[in-house]
C-alpha cells in the first residue's frame, strides 16, 4: 500500500515518522515551489534522535493520502490532486476543528472513502528538518464517507496511527476535541496566556457558556455531548496541559492566520444552519480576528 503525507509540517512529520517506523510505504508530496528535505531528524519524547528519509510521492499511484495542513489549508491543498489520485485512493484529513470534510466530501469520487482523524499527540518543529514529538498522545480515525477500506489498508493505516481499531463514530470523536479547542484556544489566544492561567475564575463564565452552546449545537447536529462531563473534559485538559501554549495562541502571538473558522467559526455555522444561537462562540470569532488584525 502507497500512503503520502500532503502537509509536511509538525503533525506530518510525526506521522510520516510512525508510518516508516511500522516499515510501511510511505511517501509526502511537496508545497507548490519548495523543495523537500532528503532526510529530517525526529526527536522522540525521551529526547532519542531519530534520522528519517523522504520520498517524493508518485501522485497517481497512492491509495491513501493523509492530509495534514492546518484546517484553513486543507481544500485549497488537496483540490489540485484530485483528479491525479486514482478513483480508488481513500483520504484522510487530520487537523482541529471541523468543515473541510464537507467541501472535501464534495470533491471525491463516490468510490473514494474519506476518513477523519483527531490526535492528542504534541509535535513541535525546530526547524525545516527537525521536529520534536512533544507529547505522547492517541489517535482516533474512523471512515465518514465512501466504500469500505480494504482490509489491508485498514491494517497498515491503523498501524501507522498507532491505533488499535477504527473509531466507529469519529465525528463524536472529532466533537470532543472540538468543544476543548473551542474553550481552551480562544480565550488563551485572546488574552496572551499559557492554558493554565485558563483556570483563574475570572475566565470560568466565558467557558461554561462556550462549552454549553457548542453542546447545544452538537446535538441539533446529531452529536450527545453531555454538558457536564464536557465541562470537567475541558478543566482536566487545562490542568493537563497548564504550561502549554495552545496553537492559537502561537498563532495569534506569531502573526500568523488561525484556525478559528474550523473550531468557534464551525460551531457558529452549524448553530446559524441548525437554528441554535452562538452568541458567546461569535464572541471568540470576533475577537480573534480582532486580534489578528
Ligand atoms: N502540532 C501539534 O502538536 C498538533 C497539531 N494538530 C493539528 O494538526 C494540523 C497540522 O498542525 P501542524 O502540523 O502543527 O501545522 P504546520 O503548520 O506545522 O503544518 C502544516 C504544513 O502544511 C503545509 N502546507 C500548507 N499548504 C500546503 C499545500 N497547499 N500543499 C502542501 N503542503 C501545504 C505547511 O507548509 P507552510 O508552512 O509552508 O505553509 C506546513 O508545512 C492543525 O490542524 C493542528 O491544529 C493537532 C494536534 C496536535
Ligand atoms: C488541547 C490543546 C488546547 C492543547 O494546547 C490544543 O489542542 C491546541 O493547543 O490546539
Amino acid at each position: 500500500m502507497q500512503f503520502a503525507i500532503l502537509g509536511f509540517g509538525a503533525i506530518g512529520k510525526l506521522l510520516h515518522w510512525q508510518f516508516q517506523r511500522a516499515k510501511l510505504n510511505v511517501s509526502v508530496i511537496a508545497k507548490a515551489q519548495q523543495a523537500l528535505p532528503n532526510t529530517y531528524e525526529l526527536i522522540d519524547t525521551n529526547g532519542v534522535h531519530h534520522s528519517a528519509h523522504v520520498k517524493p510521492a508518485h501522485i497517481p499511484s497512492i491509495d491513501c493520502l493523509i492530509v495534514c495542513t492546518k484546517a484553513y489549508q486543507v481544500v485549497d491543498a488537496l483540490k489540485p490532486l484530485i483528479e491525479q489520485l486514482p478513483s480508488s485512493s481513500s483520504i484522510v484529513l487530520c487537523h482541529n476543528g471541523l468543515g473541510p470534510h464537507i467541501e472535501v466530501c464534495e470533491l471525491l469520487g463516490a468510490e473514494q472513502s474519506l476518513l477523519l482523524a483527531t490526535t492528542t499527540h504534541g509535535a513541535l518543529t525546530k526547524s525545516s528538518t527537525q521536529v520534536i514529538h512533544s507529547g505522547l498522545g492517541t489517535t482516533k480515525l474512523g471512515q465518514i464517507s465512501g466504500s469500505p477500506l480494504a482490509p489491508l489498508l485498514e491494517r497498515q493505516l491503523l498501524a501507522g496511527f498507532g491505533a488499535e481499531r477504527l473509531t466507529d463514530d469519529v465525528l463524536s470523536a472529532v466533537w470532543q476535541k472540538l468543544v476543548i479547542n473551542c474553550a481552551i484556544n480562544p480565550l488563551t489566544a485572546i488574552h496572551r496566556v499559557a492554558n493554565g492561567e485558563l483556570l483563574d475564575k475570572r475566565f470560568n463564565a466565558d467557558i461554561a457558556a462556550i462549552v454549553a452552546e457548542v453542546c447545544q449545537v452538537a446535538r441539533a447536529d446529531g452529536i450527545t455531548l453531555d454538558p457536564q462531563a464536557s465541562l470537567e473534559k475541558v478543566y482536566q485538559v487545562i490542568t493537563a496541559t497548564a504550561s502549554n501554549t495552545s496553537s492559537m495562541a502561537q498563532d495569534v502571538i506569531a502573526g500568523r492566520p488561525t484556525e478559528i473558522s474550523a473550531i468557534n467559526g464551525y460551531v457558529c455555522q452549524r448553530g446559524t444552519l441548525l437554528g441554535v444561537t452562538t452568541p458567546n462562540n461569535d464572541k471568540m470569532v470576533q475577537w480573534v480576528v480582532n486580534a489578528t488584525r
